[in-house]
């Protein structure tokens, strides 16, 4: 046994004893321990006389969390709790979800990354650097748990904040916050893990408070040897993990999914999420906008990983409903800092070339062997649909969304760029500048715009909507591998989920509270992929399915503790 062993849903048995027990964040319920629990624990005397149900603590964290005076000290004070009593932090997650989503993952969760060794408070997760390679093993064997999933950063590329170094391993505790809080995945089993590779930030070179190594970023020899130690020594210690990869830099991004996709069950976050959630998105808005999605053509601001693995995305959903590839090739406009990714350009990643236009275009738009900046772009290939994952503020420029609704009664404008301060247009300009005939959705969460007498309420596609589902399916289904129908499965499902009858202005995604709801939805979607795809060895009946959900879905409820 290992901390404890749970016996049902409802008691677990420890031998865990006295202070060290108000210590363990998943065992301590504080003073909700009762008369009796407190006897047989060895709890008597350290904690205050009063015995509090859990609604009661939740009363009282609400007033404390309302005292904090800064989002990022909600931030603080919430990861405190997390510390210090799980199931009661999941229960505030839970009860409050969409207005404390902005404090632990996007936006806040990016100034937590930032000032990371100065909130540093309590050791949470897995920190692993070349120098220990050696020991890698023993590392991991230093975790207790039996771990079912990862969210590993190397903290090269947080949201559109860029190199935070050891940082990063906040992007990886809020995500596995999410996994739980909206997956019904249980906290016990999931790991934050940074590969501490160095930063090139030299702020943080500099800082004294920094608490990475104060190296530059490990060249690409050292950076793998790294990368497939962690994951060899991953394969070992727990086989079946699932493991997901986020917020690393370009340069590495692909390449390392490419070189561990087939090697365990692993998916990367911005690539395959964003482009789940995006496509799911999109799809929804086609059905708003009254466009057939195999006939959309759309223009993705960022060629990046983010945005070539969106592209792709597109075109394998355009193919599965008939279109031949060359022509959903076509209909997808790549734009990077400098215009339209023409296949002449000699510093294209293979994964840009694969989505360049060829140069002959610029003969057809009259821009000569140029390459097309962006309202160009909009004007001669009319895009139903705009995306941005460049991390640029201001590039959707006026121009450019009023050329958008010059070409279509609803123009789909999609803002994803993280956190806030990085959106490519800010949703009340967008609605300003396009006479509300916009459907926008963004990254990062906006308030609700009012346009005469029509209140817009902007869809936050984010990957949030996809990961924690796929985790619960995955683990469901005890699915080897996220094969790319999963994630198109995924994104089907919440297209789906997000269809109906809408006045205008209503979201375009469901709203925030129903993602519980939302995510065992995608969960069933991507189990039956699963198994559909040879992945996995589950019955494919929606009762199996559903059953399988239910036998590992954890939820927030303190277990009457016995001695043991
Ligand atoms: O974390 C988020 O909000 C979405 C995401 O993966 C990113 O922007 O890198
Ligand atoms: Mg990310």
């Amino acid at each position: 046994m290992g901390l404890f062993n749970r016996l049902d849903q409802t008691v677990i048995e420890t031998s865990v004893r006295g202070t060290e027990l108000l210590e363990a964040p998943l065992l301590n319920k504080g003073t909700a321990f009762t008369a009796q629990e407190r006897s047989t624990l060895r709890l008597d005397g350290l904690l205050p006389c009063r015995v509090e149900t859990m609604q009661d603590q939740l009363d009282r964290a609400k007033i404390t969390y309302n005292k904090q005076t800064t989002d990022l000290r909600r931030h603080v004070y919430l990861r405190s709790l997390q510390d210090n009593n799980e199931t009661l932090f999941y229960a505030f997650l839970q009860q409050h979800l969409t207005s404390v989503l902005p404090i632990i993952y996007t936006p806040t969760v990016g100034k937590a990354c930032q000032l990371f060794s100065e909130i540093y408070r309590k050791p949470r997760g897995l920190f692993i650097s070349h120098d220990l390679i050696d020991s890698i093993d023993q590392m991991l064997a230093n975790v207790p748990q039996d771990i079912k999933v990862i969210v590993v950063t190397d903290g090269e590329r947080i949201l559109g904040l860029g190199d935070l170094g050891i940082g990063g391993i906040g992007i990886s505790i809020g995500k596995l916050s999410l996994y739980t809080a909206i997956g019904g995945i249980d906290p016990y089993t999931t790991l934050p893990v940074t590969l501490d590779a160095g930063t090139n930030n030299q702020e943080l070179l500099d800082d004294p408070n920094y608490l990475g190594h104060r190296y530059n970023r490990l060249d690409e020899e050292r950076y793998y040897q790294m990368t497939d130690a962690f994951i060899a020594a991953v394969k070992r210690r727990w086989p079946k993990v699932l493991l997901q990869f986020e917020d690393f830099a370009i340069t590495h991004a692909s390449p390392l999914l490419a070189r561990y996709q087939d090697q365990l069950c692993c998916f990367n976050d911005d690539i395959q999420g964003t482009a789940s959630v995006t496509l799911g998105t999109i799809l929804a808005a086609a059905q708003r906008a009254n466009v057939p999605f195999k006939d959309m053509r759309v223009t993705i601001v960022g060629a990046g990983s983010a945005g070539s693995g969106i592209a792709e995305t597109i075109i394998q959903a355009k193919v599965a409903q008939g279109a031949t590839e060359a022509n959903a090739r076509a209909q997808i406009f790549m734009v990077d800092r400098l215009g339209l990714v023409l296949d002449n350009q000699p510093d294209l990643y293979p994964f840009q070339q694969a989505l360049a236009h060829p140069v002959s275009i610029t003969k057809t738009w009259g821009t000569t062997g140029e390459r097309a900046d962006l309202l160009q772009v909009v004007e001669h290939a009319k895009p139903h649909a705009i995306v941005g994952v460049c991390g640029q503020p201001g590039i959707f420029t006026e121009a450019v969304m009023k050329q958008m609704a010059k070409n279509h009664s609803q123009p789909i404008i999609m803002p994803l760029s993280n956190p806030t301060a990085r959106a490519e247009a800010i949703p009340e300009d967008v609605l300003n500048w396009t006479e509300g005939k916009a459907l926008v959705a963004t990254g990062s969460p906006f308030n609700p715009v009012k346009i005469g007498e029509t209140e817009h309420v902007i869809a936050q596609c984010n990957n949030t909507y996809i990961f924690p589902g796929i985790g619960l399916g995955v683990l469901a289904a005890k699915a080897s591998r996220i094969s790319e129908n999963m994630l198109q499965a995924a994104a089907l499902e919440l297209s789906q989920i997000s269809n109906g009858d809408f006045s205008p202005g209503d979201s375009l995604l469901p709203p925030l509270e129903d993602l519980a709801v939302v995510s065992h939805k995608i969960a069933v979607a991507v189990a039956k992929q699963a198994i559909a795809d040879g992945y996995s060895k589950l019955e494919s009946s929606d009762a199996a399915i559903e059953q399988a959900i239910e036998a590992i879905y954890w939820r927030p409820k303190y277990q009457k503790t016995l001695a043991s």
